[in-house]
């Protein structure tokens, strides 16, 4: 298959117009729904890959921990850079995407100690502005440390990043908002173009190095993508300096969308920035205001956190602090839905209720009980057998999480009624649909929005053999096996080993029947193999 590369598709921010599905299900026939045919993506680290197997049908019980928070402690060790001496940070989630944030801090030169949920990092010795491109180009977090790096060395050469496969996710708003701060920013890429047949006249080499694609005009290239005949393979950088030779220096940004990594990212940048930054339409997730105390307890001054503005003043010098990540609400989340999808009943801790006010109004609506027995303690009880379908749209916080959608969307195909789940944070986080579908749930895909039928529109979910795509959308599959007839076997889950610490492990100690095999492919077997003999 040729990929098309589109220059503008990583520079430009696109707001599509999304469809919209008011009284969707009395309006419309069905066949006007198209299923999703984005291909299924490849396991990131694949080699070997594990499977989880579910039985479903077990009721949860008890109490489960919840870890702390993946995005606030990716962003937050991003901050460490900020930071001279030592930064000490606690609850720190034991993940794969945490990992490798550390290798990316480690290859700029940080030094780090780990163990049981604590981190020592310490910043002085870093002696490179380039971190690990492989590592960067894996996980979103790897970026954010364009920021920290600019405005503490005046320089950072960061690749573009990676992360969950759920739309385009370009970086026009870090770019943007680091120029405002006084940085040149360049995007260069090195591109690779591998042509595998020759039959239209030309030949074309088959790689090409340092190939400038905003300036290519090569039209017989184009052509032999278009006819399937070449592949464009690129790798782009960021390579940015403060164009005073000194520092970046405050100025004024508003983001066109409240960008939870762009809002962090140039936080960070603004805090070391000589003079004041105004930072207008930012995020306001939890996790931005969990790295805005971590700042500010490394000494910046940062006001406004938890509004849409932030005024900060910058700091030349900012010292590692000790600090506590917050729980992940996304974790907690996700064994509410746990209960709910199960019909049973679990508390978990420690929470912060606040966060996850969206889905608990949710799920109270029809008819779960959410208690607090301590402030940090939440209780769910899902025991109605008949839940009644409700309708879902995500959006940036305080609306619901795109985080949590595909979550819901399993528990959704096991309620009364239908529901509609509109997606409107990233353009194509739908992947598991297609999947669920494969358990016998009923849903009925149209860009951005879904249609779930319930119950009692005969969607009924069976064990089936699924694999993950992205995180959340594995995560969806382990509730959907939860609740299913009979055994599922889930592979792919190398990408929920991303966000969730032990995920198996905590559903097991609440009755869950669910076991992790390692599988390995057939190759990886023969190179075993090969070694033993
Ligand atoms: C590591 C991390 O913290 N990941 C979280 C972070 O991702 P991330 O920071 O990547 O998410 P963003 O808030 O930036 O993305 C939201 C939307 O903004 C768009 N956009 C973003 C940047 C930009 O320069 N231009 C632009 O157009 C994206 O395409 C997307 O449609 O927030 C998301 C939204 O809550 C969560 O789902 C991710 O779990
Ligand atoms: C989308 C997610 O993560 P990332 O931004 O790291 O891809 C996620 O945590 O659901």
């Amino acid at each position: 298959m040729a990929a098309i590369f589109n220059p503008s598709n990583n520079l430009s921010y696109s707001n599509p117009q999304k469809p919209h599905f008011h009284s969707l299900r009395r309006a419309f026939p069905l066949a006007l729904f198209s299923h999703l045919e984005k291909p299924q993506t490849p396991n990131q680290t694949s080699i070997p890959d594990h499977k989880l197997v579910v039985v479903g049908g077990s009721k949860l019980s008890g109490h489960v921990d919840i870890s702390g928070s993946k995005n606030s402690a990716l962003a937050v060790l991003a901050g460490t850079l900020c930071c001279s001496g030592t930064s000490k940070l606690h609850n720190i989630p034991n993940l794969s995407d945490i990992r490798t944030m550390v290798s990316i801090l480690k290859s700029l030169g940080a030094r780090i100690e780990a163990s049981n949920g604590e981190m020592t990092i310490e910043t002085d010795g870093i002696r490179s502005v380039e971190p690990c491109s492989d590592e960067v180009g894996t996980i979103r977090g790897g970026f954010f440390v364009v920021g920290p790096l600019l405005a503490r060395f005046g320089e950072a050469i960061v690749a573009l990043p990676g992360g969950c496969d759920i739309g385009a996710r370009p970086i026009d708003l870090y770019i943007r908002g680091l120029r405002a701060l006084g940085a040149v920013v360049e995007l260069k890429f090195i591109q690779f173009l591998n042509a595998r047949f020759h039959t239209i006249g030309r030949s074309v080499d088959a790689k090409h190095d340092n190939l400038d694609l905003w300036t290519i005009n090569t039209s017989s290239i184009w052509k032999l993508i278009h006819l399937g005949q070449a592949v464009l393979q690129w790798n782009g950088k960021v390579h940015a300096h403060a164009a005073n030779g000194k520092g970046l220096i405050g100025g004024r940004f508003h983001l066109d969308y409240p960008s939870v990594g762009a809002t962090e990212t140039l936080m960070m940048a603004a805090c070391m920035a000589d003079g004041v930054t105004v930072l207008s339409n930012v995020a306001q997730e939890p996790e931005v205001a969990d790295l805005a105390r971590f700042l500010t307890d490394s000494g910046a001054h940062v006001e406004g956190v938890g509004s849409r503005k932030l005024i900060i003043n910058g700091r030349n010098w900012l010292h590692g602090p000790e600090y506590t990540i917050i729980p992940d609400r996304i974790e907690a989340g996700t064994f509410m839905l746990a209960a709910a999808i199960t019909r049973s009943c679990i508390s978990m801790s420690p929470v912060i209720p606040c966060h996850l006010s969206c889905l608990t109004d949710k799920l109270s609506a029809v008819g779960c009980k959410i208690s607090h027995c301590t402030h940090d303690t939440l209780e769910i009880s899902a025991v109605p057998a008949n839940i009644q379908g409700f309708d879902v749209k995500t959006g940036p916080f305080p609306w619901f999480p795109t985080d949590l959608q595909p979550q819901i969307m399993a528990l959704l195909t096991t309620c009364n009624g239908s529901s509609i789940v509109e997606e409107s944070v990233f353009e194509e986080r739908m992947g598991h649909v297609r999947e669920l579908q494969k358990f016998g749930a009923r849903i009925q895909v149209c860009g951005s929005t879904a249609l779930v039928f319930g119950k009692e529109q005969g969607s009924a979910l069976y064990g089936s053999h699924v694999a993950a795509t992205d995180l959340r959308g594995g995560a969806s599959l382990v509730l959907a096996g939860l609740a299913a007839e009979g055994m599922t076997e889930i592979n792919g889950i190398s990408h929920v080993d991303r966000g969730y610490e032990n995920l198996e492990i905590k559903l097991q100690f609440l009755g869950a029947d669910i076991k992790r095999l390692i599988h390995l492919p057939v190759s990886y077997d023969k190179k075993i193999t090969l070694r033993a003999s």
